[in-house]
């Protein structure tokens, strides 16, 4: 049996990619492939749903697959913990539905996120810079949100960042207290640095996107993780085991 999965955002850049494997997949097949111009009431019927959109548009997917009982599997940036706290309360304290939330499907994007993880609790001074192409509308990315987040949990006992001059603009934008930078350009297409500042020395966890194929691997595995998933589940590190590692 193949899973039924509606693409919504199916028209863009991820969105083609995502309809090419799945129809390259012998256990996926598209239920439906919507743009903007679509009705959402067309992932009736679907096994899964797909999320490839834009920040502003994605919450509202996500509610109506979970209204309609359908698992989703998001991968459009600008999920903060905020958005995710809301998506977990709306999920209930028994969840019978899974909602996969993947800042980034790129293998070495998230062990790039799990060494920074690593590093946060030795050094106070930390920031991060993530240059994209210019076509992307959302900035800091969702990689870089995610990564802050992490750094900022890993900190826990240590607290927050110093990030000195803070209220200056060029000092870029505070999440979970760490500095981020954003660069739009031609050129780029997805890279992330995340610099650690130490006494005498820095040590910078860097990475690296050259192609659109490294997302593949993982958003298959994400969409086949997703049928037995219950409640909420964040990053490409949590299906991997990465977390526990
Ligand atoms: N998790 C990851 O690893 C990755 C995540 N991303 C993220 O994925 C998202 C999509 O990126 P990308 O494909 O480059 O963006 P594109 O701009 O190429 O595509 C956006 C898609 O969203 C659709 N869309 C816009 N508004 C709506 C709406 N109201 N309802 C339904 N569909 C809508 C567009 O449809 P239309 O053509 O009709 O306008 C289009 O299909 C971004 O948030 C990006 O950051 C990107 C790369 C990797
Ligand atoms: O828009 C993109 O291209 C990307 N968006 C995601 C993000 O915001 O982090 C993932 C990756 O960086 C590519």
């Amino acid at each position: 049996m193949a899973y039924a999965v509606a693409v919504v955002g199916a028209t863009g850049r991820m969105g083609t990619l995502a309809i090419r494997l799945i129809e390259q997949a012998d256990d996926l097949e598209v239920h439906a492939a919507l743009g903007s111009a679509d009705p959402i009431d067309a992932i009736e019927g679907a096994d899964l749903v797909l999320d490839l959109t834009l920040p502003a548009v994605s919450p509202g997917i996500v509610d109506a697959a979970i209204a309609r009982g359908i698992p989703v599997l998001v991968g459009t940036s600008g999920w903060t913990a905020e958005r995710l706290a809301r998506v977990r309360s709306r999920l209930g304290d028994d969840p019978q539905q899974g909602v996969i939330v993947i800042p980034n499907f790129s293998l070495g994007s998230v062990l790039a996120t799990r060494l920074a993880t690593i590093a946060a609790p030795w050094f106070d001074s930390i920031e991060i810079i993530e240059a994209h192409h210019a076509g992307k509308s959302d900035s800091p990315s969702g990689t870089a949100i995610r990564t802050a987040e992490l750094i900022a949990e890993a900190r826990a006992e240590q607290g927050p960042v110093a990030a000195p001059h803070a209220d200056q603009r060029a000092r870029g934008q505070q999440v979970a207290s760490v500095p981020v930078h954003s660069l739009r350009m031609d050129g780029v297409l997805a890279e992330q640095q995340v610099i650690f500042g130490g006494t005498g020395e820095t040590l910078r966890v860097s990475h690296q996107t050259v192609s659109d194929a490294s997302y593949e691997a993982g958003i298959l595995l994400a969409l086949r993780a997703l049928p037995a998933t219950r409640g909420l589940v964040v990053g490409l590190d949590t299906l991997l085991g990465l977390d526990r590692a």
